[in-house]
């Protein structure tokens, strides 16, 4: 910085007034003192003349010499007060010009006006472009502001106030208006008159520009949807604006001053946060979704975006974070999806979830070795309910159509609607391709009863299926697909309300299988079952010991069928249980009856079949029949297939302990052709060891077979097993038996399975040994 110049003689300079009187004091005290001297020295008047000149001319030396030197002074105190000036004139320029302000001035005695070059500058103007006219600014001002800088001027030109500021557009070069503010001050001389203006002009544009960033970053930050968190660099709160208030629950004084942390939902873990916060001091910045919890304790999704700002120095000085509640997005999202694989009345599946299940279920099936069905139907007569009835009708009953469809099925299976009153079922994991026939019967059933739509108005409809089974009719969906809806149009070809498999033979079967099944519940309640015997032999002695159960059912039109017919079915249906309770009391009952007729004590072996075995409470039902007909449990056999046993090797030893305690025997049923396993034999508390026909079959002519029937009888005879052969047809049969040991047999060659009466008569026949 300059240092102003520093006045060297600090004296004050000798006014013009005094210099003339010190001049004239000097002049005249010499002329007369040197007069009077020069007279008192000569009186040689010539002489004194000569002394007079010379006294004049000392005279003007000194007068001389002291002017010079006064002039001097004068001069050197002038030159200093200019540079002094000069010295404040720059650096009042200086500071102008860094205050990028243009300066002016108006003289009203001179009627002089000068503008510093800014001042024309910041209109786009040149310096010598423009006259020094006091008159200029009205021409240049915007007219909207000519009247208050008028109003202004002349309150300060009437001493309203000393200084005055005002706002005013003017005109730059181009034709645009510059924000200006004018800044002045008024001089009076003694009077109080005005001599002199001088101010400043500051253009506002780029402050006003910041004032309009600022008012727009303001209002976007009250406005805006988006929560903001603006935190110092410490990450503690400094401000939130409404939405975050609107968003989180929590209101500005209840964050403020804290880490935002409290905001977090758990489900991130602390891995999670170090790599967003080391992504914001490597990149400034991290963009992600986040989960956080609203001050109610909700956990939400949302899309959050961190910068870190910094100062000049480098410094962090806030952190912002912006984030948009996604939650509804996400809903519509979750929405979207469901309307792409749902239809939009029903909200059941449509084609392309239905496809994408199938594409999953086939997976499954083949893994599995299962089947899988697939079930299209139309319903009938809907096309006369929707033009009759009116569409909002139509659409009503297909709301309960899917309605009583989903009702019907099991979760793991799928109903669709594709299109109109189309729809389709799979079911997945079915054990027979009957098994889809019998879920189509139910629900031509059901959906054959009547309607009741919202209006009140009962209709009555009724349905098609055609039904195609993997791996039978296809291993696609898109053959499946097809075979179903080619099963649809022969179903309503054939009459309508039926189902359909893609192929005939199927249909039969499944019709069969249903159809014995519904008469198999009625035989079961009308007492169309019977109870044949067939006799069980001693084979050392000839004698009839006993006899095996085995069921029948005449059927009034049918009459006699054979178990091999039904009992699948029962099985497949539960109705085993009935069935087996049904032939266990019965039996029971007749051996009774025998024995209060006095007839020789028999054994009488029932079949127990594996689900009834597993699935009913077999011991308590065998002590309840026991107990009801009072049969001797010691005469009754139980007769288990090995499937049945292998099946839950500890519950079946609970079991079969649970029926021996009873007191019944056991036998086990077939044996040799499943497992045959020595452990279960030594496991199981088993009395009789019963040699599969298919052994029998093949004795005398095939050796293999008498081998391993020759080895059942002597490992059973070994463990403690009384063994029975069963399905001798043959007295060869019989002599090789003799011969190994077997101690009983069954088989046509005494007798085929025969009703209670005509087994009576052969034990009443066969008293004496054969
Ligand atoms: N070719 C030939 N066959 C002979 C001979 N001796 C006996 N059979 C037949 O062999 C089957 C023996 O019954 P199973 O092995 O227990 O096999 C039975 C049994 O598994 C099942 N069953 C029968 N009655 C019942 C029952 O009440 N409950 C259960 N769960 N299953 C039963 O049905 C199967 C078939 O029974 P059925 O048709 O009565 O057929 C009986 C019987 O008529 C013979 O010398 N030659």
């Amino acid at each position: 910085m300059n240092k102003p110049p520093v006045r060297a003689d600090k004296r004050r300079a000798p006014t013009p007034a005094g210099i003339v009187l010190l001049y004239a004091l000097f002049a005249a005290i010499w002329i007369w003192s040197s007069d009077r001297v020069l007279g008192f020295l000569f009186s040689n008047a010539a002489d004194f003349e000569s002394a007079s000149t010379l006294k004049g001319m000392f005279f003007i030396a000194v007068t001389s010499l002291l002017l010079y030197l006064l002039i001097r002074r004068w001069q050197a105190s002038l030159q200093q007060a200019l540079a002094v000036s000069t010295h404040y004139r720059e650096r009042l320029e200086r500071v102008l010009r860094g205050s990028s302000d243009g300066w002016w001035d108006w003289n009203f005695e001179s009627g002089e006006a000068f503008y510093s070059p800014r001042c024309w500058e910041m209109l786009g103007y040149a310096p010598d472009e423009m006259p020094s006219d006091t008159r200029l600014w009205h021409r240049l001002m915007h007219p909207d502001d000519v009247a208050a800088a008028k109003r202004g001027f002349q309150d300060a030109m009437a001493n309203a106030t000393q200084g005055f500021s005002i706002e005013v557009r003017l005109r730059h070069k181009d034709g645009h208006y510059v924000p200006v503010l004018s800044r002045y001050m008024v001089q009076r001389n003694a009077d109080g008159a005005a001599i002199l203006v001088s101010g400043t002009n500051t253009d506002l544009t780029e402050r006003n520009r910041a004032e309009e960033r600022l008012r727009q970053a303001a209002a976007v930050f009250e406005t805006t949807r988006e929560g903001v968190i603006v935190t110092d660099g410490e990450r503690r709160i400094a401000m939130v604006n409404p939405a975050f208030t609107t968003i989180t629950g929590y209101a500005e004084d209840e964050v403020k001053g804290r880490r935002p942390d409290f905001l977090r939902s758990g489900r991130h873990d602390n891995d999670f946060y170090r790599q967003m916060w080391s992504s914001v001091g490597t990149a400034g910045h991290w963009q992600g979704e986040i989960w956080n919890r609203r001050k109610n304790g909700e956990i939400y999704p949302q899309l959050l975006s961190i910068s870190e700002v910094r100062n000049d120095a480098g410094t962090v000085t806030n952190y912002v974070g912006v984030f948009a509640d996604i939650s509804r997005l996400r809903a519509s999202e979750t929405q979207l999806d469901f309307l792409a694989h749902h239809d939009a009345l029903t909200h059941l599946p449509n084609r392309l979830l239905l496809v994408s299940h199938m594409e999953h279920g086939l997976r499954a099936a083949q893994r599995d070795g299962a089947r899988v069905a697939l079930m299209m139907l139309d319903l009938d007569r809907f096309k006369d309910i929707n033009d009759s009835l009116g569409h909002s009708a139509g659409d009503a009953l297909l709301k309960q159509v899917a309605g009583r469809l989903s009702g019907r099925l099991r979760g793991m299976d799928t109903v669709a609607r594709l299109g109109g009153d189309e729809f389709a079922i799979l079911l997945t994991q079915i054990a027979h391709p009957e098994d889809a026939a019998l879920v189509a019967n139910d629900i031509i059933a059901s959906l054959g009863q009547p309607w009741t739509l919202p209006n009140g108005v009962e209709v009555r409809t009724g349905t098609s299926i055609g039904i195609s089974i993997y791996p039978d009719h296809g291993t696609t969906t898109h053959d499946l697909l097809q075979h179903a809806d080619a099963a649809l149009y022969r179903a309503k070809q054939e009459g309508r309300g039926c189902f359909r498999y893609f192929t005939q033979n199927l249909t039969y079967a499944a019709r069969e299988r249903i159809d014995l099944e519904a008469r198999l519940h009625r035989a079961v309640e009308q007492d169309e079952l019977r109870v044949y015997f067939q006799p069980q032999v001693d084979i050392a002695t000839g004698r009839i010991v006993g006899a095996e159960a085995l069921v029948r059912w005449l059927d009034p039109k049918e009459g006699l069928i054979p178990p091999s017919r039904f009992i699948p079915v029962a099985e497949s249906t539960g109705l085993i249980a009935d069935v087996g309770e049904w032939v266990l009391r019965h039996t029971c009952l007749q051996g009774k009856k025998w024995i209060d007729a006095g007839l020789p004590p028999l054994t009488l072996a029932v079949n127990i079949s594996p689900r009834q075995f597993l699935r009913s409470d077999i011991g308590d039902t065998v002590a309840r029949i026991l107990q009801e007909t009072g049969f001797p449990p010691t005469c009754l056999e139980l007769e288990l297939t090995e499937s049945a046993l292998m099946e839950r090797e500890q519950d079946v030893v609970t079991l079969l302990n649970r029926l021996r305690d009873i007191g019944v025997r056991l036998a086990i049923d077939d044996f040799g052709t499943g497992y045959s396993s020595l452990t279960y034999l030594k496991r199981f508390p088993l009395d009789v060891l019963k040699i599969d026909k298919g052994f029998i079959d093949g004795i005398p002519h095939r050796k293999d077979d008498g081998a391993i029937a020759a080895a059942i009888v002597a490992m059973g005879q070994t463990l403690g097993f009384k063994v029975l052969a069963e399905g001798v047809e043959h007295e060869g049969q019989l002599a090789f038996l003799q011969s190994t040991g077997c101690n009983m047999y069954q088989g046509f060659l005494r007798s085929p399975p025969v009703p209670a009466d005509t087994f009576r008569e052969l034990l009443v026949h066969a008293h004496a040994p054969v």
